[in-house]
């Protein structure tokens, strides 16, 4: 699912107003319909105070639409025009109008105003702002915004939430709408899914206000979220009369004293995605631990008993996993060095595999082309050096991955994979997947599907949205705080067939 820009998101207003014939104030109609049937069908005519805060742009226009249809069927409105400027759009102006025509008189706030009083139990309707915020909302604005954030009441933003820009962080982080949900308009924002513009909401949902399919189908955008359909596809189904050999062998390297559990989770989470066969690579103090827990691995041991201190294999891997554990002994440093030298295969580095690489930036010309890096954003910060802001760290992270032709996989609470140029952020996961070893069984995954034939950048991608899927299962199953890392990999399965299950409504029963 693409997300668009600001700009994009006019674009394709225009796009459709002139494709479908119709005059501009019927998309806020339809926006404004779309509101009121999600809350109607909550609320059912409910005798709660819906009190809408109502900005003069088309945003606040969404808002006087939707006061009028929620008077229609009998609610029990509040209306405050935020009165922050005088070019009010013409499709507020024609709401007004509508709303005045049916004796409904707005409050109107202005800078010297009074703050309307708002109770815990009612309803705010937040559409102050929405995507065309361009500057700091002014002092008396921000203070509405704080006296909203204080009532305890359920706030519903429209579109976003007010104050929140689309293309940077606010300018002041008090002064953005805390919102309980937002209703966004056909495409999601990516501010959603930053850590620091993604906690203005709780929850967000898309309403389909018609915009016109062709132009969202062809425009190519910066920034996808990558939901079932966007996954899907990349999948490889296996074949009747393939072997253990057509499904590729995957070589796991990492591991030092105490750190064996890392080899063994992500070499597990390596062969439940599907690779034909997995050799792990450890000092030898993780040979019988491995042998044990892992029967399925074969596992090759470091003349070293407790790190690596010489990488050699006997067989050309298909795709390396790389780093888990690994520690940084200096030995461990030149054998990661030399054997980044030497090697080919396509790689997934993660863990102390990057904190060298940060460190030794010489290796870095030596990673193959098109490797997978799974930094979580200390170990991106130790590579691209420090950032101002989520959307900073977004372009370094950007020029990091054009430079060196690697695809990165930015791990969070939404995943972002950065390849040339593009991003792709991920839907699924939870907060129980901030768990020991989680990573690692990320690494096994990609590296897994590389094995088998998965293009790098497919198998970072369908790595991502499965594990985040499988951590969701298991979370489901055994709540997010019990969920460990190993719950995650016995979740693999589950995700797969997740994967392919249809909605209820379209299983045709068998005569
Ligand atoms: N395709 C869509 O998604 C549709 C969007 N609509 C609504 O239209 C909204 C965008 O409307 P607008 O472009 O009118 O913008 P807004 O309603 O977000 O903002 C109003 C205007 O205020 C000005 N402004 C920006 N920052 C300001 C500040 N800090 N202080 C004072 N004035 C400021 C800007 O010139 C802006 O145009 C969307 O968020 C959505 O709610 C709907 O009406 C219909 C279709
Ligand atoms: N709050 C969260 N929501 C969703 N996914 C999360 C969350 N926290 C962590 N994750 C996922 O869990 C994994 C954690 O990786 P990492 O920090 O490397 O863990 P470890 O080093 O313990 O293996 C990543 O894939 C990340 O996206
Ligand atoms: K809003």
């Amino acid at each position: 699912m693409k997300i668009f820009t600001a700009e994009q998101i006019y674009k394709a207003d225009k796009f459709t107003i002139a494709k479908q014939q119709i005059p501009s104030d019927a998309l806020m109609e339809r926006a404004a319909t779309q509101l009121f049937e999600w809350m109607h069908s909550r609320l059912q005519g409910a005798e709660v105070t819906i009190q809408l805060f109502c900005g003069i742009g088309n945003n606040g226009g969404d808002g006087i639409a939707l006061a009028r249809l929620l008077k229609e069927a009998g609610y029990n409105i509040k209306v405050h025009v935020v009165n922050y400027s005088e070019k009010r759009s013409k499709d507020f102006l024609l709401n007004l109008e509508r709303l005045k025509d049916r004796k409904i008189w707005p409050e109107f706030l202005n800078d010297d105003c009074v703050m309307p009083e708002i109770a815990p139990n009612d309803i705010v309707v937040d559409a102050i702002f929405g995507i065309g915020l361009n500057r700091a909302p002014s002092e008396w604005v921000g203070k509405l915004i704080l006296h909203i954030n204080a009532s305890q009441a359920f706030v519903l933003a429209v579109d976003i939430p007010s104050g929140l820009p689309g293309n940077r962080i606010p300018w002041n982080t008090d002064h953005v709408i805390r919102a309980s949900y937002v209703l966004s308009f056909q495409v999601p924002k990516l501010v959603f899914f930053l850590p620091e513009t993604g906690v203005y909401q709780n929850q967000w949902e898309l309403l389909d206000i018609g915009l016109d399919a062709e132009f969202m189908h062809t425009e190519e955008t910066e920034y996808e979220f990558l939901v079932k359909p966007d996954v899907l596809p990349i999948y490889r189904p296996r074949l009747k009369f393939s072997h253990k050999g057509t499904y590729g062998h995957a070589l796991i390297v990492g591991g030092s004293y105490g750190k064996i559990g890392a080899v063994q989770m992500a070499g597990n989470a390596c062969l439940t995605v599907g690779s034909g066969l997995v050799t792990a690579y450890v000092p030898e103090c993780g040979y019988h631990s491995l042998q044990t827990a892992l029967p399925e691995a074969m596992v090759l041991t470091d003349e070293e008993d407790e790190y690596i201190s010489k990488i050699e294999v006997p067989f050309h891997p298909d795709a390396i996993g790389i780093g888990m554990g690994l520690g940084t002994h200096e030995k461990s440093v030149k054998a990661f060095g030399e054997f980044l030298k030497n090697n080919d295969a396509p790689m997934v580095i993660d863990a102390d595999g990057l904190n060298i690489l940060a460190k030794h930036p010489e290796f870095v010309k030596h990673v193959p082309k098109q490797s997978v890096l799974t930094p979580h954003p200390k170990e991106l910060e130790r590579l691209v050096g420090e950032w101002k802001d989520d959307f900073d760290k977004l372009e370094k992270a950007k020029a990091f991955s054009k430079e060196n032709q690697c695809i990165l996989v930015i791990k969070g609470a939404h995943s972002l994979i950065l390849s040339d140029g593009k991003g792709y952020v991920n839907s699924t996961g939870n907060p129980g997947m901030a768990t020991a070893g989680s990573g690692d069984v990320l690494t096994g995954m990609i590296t897994g599907l590389m094995a088998q034939g998965y293009l790098p950048l497919q198998a970072a991608v369908f790595g991502v949205y499965l594990h985040g899927l499988a951590g969701d299962i298991g979370a489901s199953k055994m709540s997010y705080d019990a969920l460990k890392a190993t719950g995650i990999i016995e979740n693999i399965g589950n995700a797969y067939m997740e994967l392919f299950k249809r909605p209820e409504a379209e299983v045709v029963p068998e005569s």
